[in-house]
């Protein structure tokens, strides 16, 4: 393996440094490191972060082989500064067992672009009606941590208590796609004023915080650990910072577009912003923003859901729900949270690395720059800016919310246990 001197870069931020990857980990940090024998990477203005973790990435595979596999979605991860990512459960056939968990898991590892952490379906089939076999799936050689029945919510509250009572015994945690089923019957956008003249069947803010609301309380009475996916209310970060100031082990992601994007973008009747839960209004992504700088979310998770254009060039009613993530997270975090002044680039490493690596308890990534630590690392630059196309996206799917427009900051390199994945932002 090759080893690299990356010349220059600023470690999260911090004055000009250079960093030696030997052998897999970090070998040296310091200014003037001798280059002898190592391939150079001039950094100057590059901020070096850990390699960033998802909790929250659609694969497709099983299955959905047309929307995107193991393959072209670790690709794609890996070209967002991304080293480990949590694979949902929501495959065809899902990954309610140790044989598909087991499968995705390889997948991963043959496929070298990125770590592979397959999530477990918490009900089997996602029917919500029998337990899955949890136990089996954290025993697995995936040694799953993270069960969720994610695209369904566990509306049912016994259900629900008894997956956080047994996932206690394996210190798993279970991540809840909070939608009340029946209030969200056909829904299709953010409930509001702009719903009703759209005539678009409205999708209410206590759908959400009604499970968020009720699962904290389930989680505290339990004592085990709940996460609360893809948090887009107001109300659902207000519930989560009462639960932690209580002392509940409730954690909690939010998800780039809902961070970014708002309601009025149904306007356009264009199905590209149609995604689950549904991109709510500016006092909603203010909100967000602030939970995110607080503390109150943990962590930022793509939710990337890649759709072959059939199932999304369609009428708005009739369109999957979901969006690709992958590639412009870092961008859009840049954007909202960076250059808003509301996170320094330490704080995006907790958001994106540390904490989702803590929370889905992932031990070989989210760990500092420091000598010794595994070599997973992302050069970015934020001083350019890009115009989004989709064309270019190296996931099987088209659906970016973004095309056409113009973000702060590309990827510049990513490397998994010393090896480069992308180099000057091209795939290895
Ligand atoms: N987010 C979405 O709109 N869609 C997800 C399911 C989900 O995350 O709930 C999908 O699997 O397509
Ligand atoms: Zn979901
Ligand atoms: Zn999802």
């Amino acid at each position: 393996m090759s080893t690299y001197v990356i010349k220059g870069v600023s470690i999260l931020g911090g004055a000009p440094t250079d960093l030696r990857i030997e052998d897999g980990v970090i070998a040296a940090i310091g200014a003037g490191l001798d280059a002898g024998g190592a391939e150079v990477v001039e950094a100057d203005g590059l901020v070096a972060l850990p390699g960033l973790v998802d909790l929250h990435t659609h694969l497709r595979e099983p299955g959905r082989e047309d929307a995107e596999t193991v393959l072209t979605g670790t690709q794609a991860a890996a070209l967002g500064g991304f080293t480990a990512v949590h694979a949902m459960a929501n495959t065809d056939p899902v990954a309610d067992t140790a044989g598909v968990v087991e499968q995705v898991w390889r997948l991963g590892r043959e496929a070298g672009y990125c770590d592979v952490y397959p999530v477990g379906a918490v009900t089997v089939g996602l029917a919500g009606e029998r337990l899955a076999e949890l136990g089996a799936m954290a025993d697995s050689a995936a040694r799953v941590r993270v069960f969720s029945d994610d695209g369904k919510c566990v509306s049912d509250a016994v259900m629900m208590r008894r997956a956080l009572e047994y996932v206690k015994a394996f210190d798993g945690v279970i991540a809840q796609h909070a939608q009340e089923p029946r209030l969200t019957e056909n829904a299709q956008m953010n409930e509001g004023e702009l719903s009703g003249r759209l005539g678009l069947q409205g999708w209410p803010a206590v759908a959400e915080e009604a499970i968020v609301a009720r699962d904290c309380l389930l989680a505290a009475h339990v004592g085990s650990r709940l996460h609360v996916c893809h948090v887009s209310t107001a109300g659902s970060v207000q519930i989560v910072r009462d639960a932690k100031s209580k002392g509940w082990n409730v954690t909690a992601e939010a998800c780039p577009h809902h961070l970014l994007l708002t309601d009025e973008l149904a306007a356009t009747y264009d199905p590209i912003f149609k995604v689950n839960p549904p991109l709510r209004t500016t006092a909603d992504t203010e909100a967000l923003r602030a939970g995110l700088a607080d503390g109150t979310i943990d962590a930022v998770a793509t939710d990337h859901a890649p759709h072959p254009h059939e199932d999304k060039d369609c009428e708005w009613a009739a369109a999957a729900f979901g969006m690709l993530g992958l590639e412009t997270a870092l961008s859009i975090v840049q954007e909202t949270m960076v250059d808003t002044g509301l996170l320094d680039w330490a704080g995006v490493a907790e958001r994106m690395s540390y904490a989702p690596a803590r929370i889905g308890r992932v031990a070989e990534h989210g760990q500092p720059l420091e000598v010794g630590a595994p070599a997973n690392v992302v050069l970015y630059d934020p001083s350019v800016r890009r115009v989004i196309e989709a064309s270019e996206s190296a996931s099987l799917s088209r659906n970016t919310p973004y095309a056409g427009r113009e973000l702060p900051g590309r990827v510049v390199a990513t490397f998994l246990r010393g090896r480069p994945t992308v180099l000057d932002g091209k795939l290895q």
